[in-house]
């Protein structure tokens, strides 16, 4: 029986997909495993026995991960998941940020007593007059899961479309339309383009990206939209440039204290992911990740620890190891059980910067004896028998 703890509502389509050897419990203390949304966990104690946490959803600059790493402690998140419900929401914000909509429609709740309201509105609609986005120009910074699919769709609403992604992966790029023009530096996005969106991940290098002087390069009248993170955008270059009409809009799905009462700033909360599609594609996948960990030791979409699938337990006994990356861990970690006489059958080992993994189905369960000094050989971190 396996114990998993929800740090956030998650999504019933997936938890439904636990066997009766899972347990959803209360007790982080006692949990082996963790789902969570955005919840933050940099300053939650976890159990030393914690085996996973599993982040329904993709950013994860909510999760200790190097700290989890050095715990053994495997962190997952759902690619692509919440991908299509964040393409809608920019393409809603492109929108709000082009036509007086939120100004339009709040006016007419105002006036929506007036008898003559029809009449009122003809005389007052050219104030929320706007622009079509056919035409403009916009600049996705980041071509991950969001930002394809963001690029295709402003593509066939007739937008010119900038791609800037210099860690772009070959899946993007082959599912990237071929009328989008790639861009090898921000400079060339700031000085063409009419919007901008952000679709990066939160990180100690893209922290600020946009700040004072991508801002001074943008043009006149430039929208940002964010729907990434709010850390990516330095508020007082962007509440600068709004003062100065330098920024027509900050569309931000991340508003905080700092930015959300400014002029020309349009703020959601936090509403890219919150659809029941996307709630439930990230739910499914999350649960689906957790229990192939937790009951057959693969790892598929972790961000700390390298995918390592050996597929079902067919061996009389499955050994997983969470190791530092250093020389000789497979040559110790293999004598350990042949020294012994244990046959292995099938074994994997996958590495992703500074931690490995490896996966040994064995003939029989190696005694205590043997499991002790595999636990026992420096660099070695976790030792799980299945
Ligand atoms: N608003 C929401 O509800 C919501 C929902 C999902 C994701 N997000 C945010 O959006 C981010 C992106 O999500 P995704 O699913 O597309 O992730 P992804 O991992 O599929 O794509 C991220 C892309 O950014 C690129 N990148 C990294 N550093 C870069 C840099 N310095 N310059 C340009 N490109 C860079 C990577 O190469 C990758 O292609 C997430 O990390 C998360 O913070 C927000
Ligand atoms: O990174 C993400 O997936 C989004 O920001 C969604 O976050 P949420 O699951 O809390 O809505």
């Amino acid at each position: 029986m396996y114990t998993v703890k929800c740090l956030n509502p998650i999504s019933n389509r997936g938890l439904d997909l636990f066997t009766s050897e899972f347990e959803v419990i209360d007790d982080l203390n006692a949990a082996d495993a963790v789902l969570v949304r955005s919840a933050s966990m940099h300053d939650l104690e976890v159990p030393d026995s914690m085996l996973a946490v599993a982040r329904a959803g993709a950013g994860v600059n909510n999760i200790p991960l190097n700290e989890y790493a050095e715990k053994g402690i495997t962190v997952f998140n759902t690619p692509g998941a919440n991908a299509n419900g964040v393409k809608e929401l920019v393409v809603a914000g492109l929108l709000l940020a082009s036509r007086d909509i939120i100004g339009g429609v709040n006016w007419v709740k105002e006036n929506a007593k007036e008898a003559d309201l029809a009449k009122m509105i003809e005389k007052k609609k050219k104030e929320f007059a706007g622009n079509e986005l056919k035409g403009k120009s916009i600049g996705v910074i980041g071509l991950g899961a969001i930002g394809v699919l963001v690029a295709n769709i402003c593509n066939r609403l007739g937008m010119n479309v900038y791609g800037y992604d210099p860690y772009v992966s070959v899946r993007s790029a082959w599912s990237l339309s071929r009328m989008v023009n790639h861009s090898s530096s921000l400079d060339e996005i700031y000085e063409k383009c009419d919007f901008l969106t952000i679709h990066v991940p939160y990180m100690e290098s893209t922290k600020g990206m946009i700040g004072k002087e991508a801002v001074q390069k943008m043009k006149d009248g430039a929208t940002i939209l964010n729907f990434a993170r709010g850390e990516l955008v330095d508020d007082q270059a962007v509440l600068d440039g709004l003062a100065s009409k330098k920024i027509k809009h900050y569309v931000t799905d991340f508003p905080n204290p700092a930015v959300a009462a400014a002029d020309g700033v349009i703020t959601i909360p936090h509403l890219g992911a919150s659809t029941e599609e996307s709630e439930e594609n990230c739910a499914e996948m999350a649960v689906d990740q957790l229990m192939n960990y937790l009951e057959k030791g693969n790892i598929v979409n972790s961000v700390n620890y390298p995918n390592c699938d050996l597929g079902d337990i067919e061996a009389e006994c499955r050994i997983t190891v969470h190791h530092k990356n250093l020389p000789n861990m497979i040559g110790q970690l293999t004598s350990a059980l042949a020294e012994e006489g244990y046959n292995i059958e099938n074994m994997l080992n996958k590495s992703k910067k500074d931690y490995a993994y490896s996966i040994f189905d064995v003939e029989k369960r190696p005694s205590e004896k043997v499991l002790s000094k595999m636990k026992q050989i420096d660099g070695v971190i976790r030792l799980r028998v299945l």
